[in-house]
């Protein structure tokens, strides 16, 4: 009988647990959307703004009245792009990250076809290409198949950014309709400032819905 209520309470009690990658180049604003995320979802936060590249990894766990959001926000350092992969294949969605203001004036079309992405001549178009090439990676990968994808255009508080409508149109859709642009995916763009936290709360609202979409083919974690 103790048995049989104890079940009943845990079933009554847990919530679906969904995680969540914070993918991008370092200097993105990875560690800096978390700590946005986490403050705005816990009484007396306030966000530590005060971010060092990251080495490894920094995890949290959200409570929201209908899941718990684990978010993993790991280093963009080019060293450290090997690990993304082992994160893959138990994550429920992906949030790629991109600078814009370090993405030159963010239009695919206007970059040679032979330029590598290793950084030469890269100047006047920032690191738009090594973020096409890191996107195009994550998006090959067998084991993110079927998992949907948030961009965010970061730093929109800044002047020099590109603005999200053009980070849309000039890269993102390129890379998605491109022939190394995997599978199709439910993807979003969204404009975002992880500094003041503009965009923040649509960037989780996004998250939370799709999670809860592609639940058949990848179940969530029983909390
Ligand atoms: N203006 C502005 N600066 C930002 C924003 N987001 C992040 N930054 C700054 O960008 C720098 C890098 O931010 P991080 O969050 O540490 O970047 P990261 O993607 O975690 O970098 P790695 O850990 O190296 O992969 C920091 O100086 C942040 O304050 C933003 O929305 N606006
Ligand atoms: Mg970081």
């Amino acid at each position: 009988m103790y048995h049989l209520f104890k079940g009943l309470y845990l079933y009554a009690t847990s919530k679906e647990e969904y995680s969540v990658l914070l993918l991008g180049l370092d200097n993105a604003g990875k560690t800096t959307l978390l700590e946005q995320i986490k403050a705005a979802h816990s009484p007396h936060g306030h966000p530590n703004l005060k971010t060092v590249p990251t080495v490894g990894q920094n995890v949290s766990t959200i409570t929201l009245p209908d899941m718990y959001l684990k978010i993993w926000d790991v280093g963009g350092q080019h060293s450290l792009r090997g690990l993304w992969q082992s994160y893959y294949s138990s994550c429920h969605a992906i949030v790629f990250i991109i600078d814009s203001t370090d993405v030159g004036d963010g239009d695919l079309g206007r970059l040679g076809s032979d330029d590598n992405g290793t950084g030469a001549g890269d100047d006047e178009y920032g690191r738009l290409n090594e973020c096409r090439l890191v996107l195009e990676d994550v998006l090959q990968n067998e084991d993110t198949e079927g998992v949907p994808i948030l961009v965010l255009a970061n730093k929109q508080d800044r002047e020099d950014c590109v603005e999200v409508v053009r980070i849309k149109e000039g890269l993102v859709r390129k890379v998605f309709e491109g022939e190394k642009g995997g599978s199709v995916r439910d993807s979003r763009v969204l404009p975002c400032s992880a500094l003041t936290g503009t965009g923040v709360q649509e960037a989780v609202e996004w998250l939370c819905s799709r999670v809860k979409w592609n639940k058949e083919s990848r179940p969530p974690v029983m909390r």
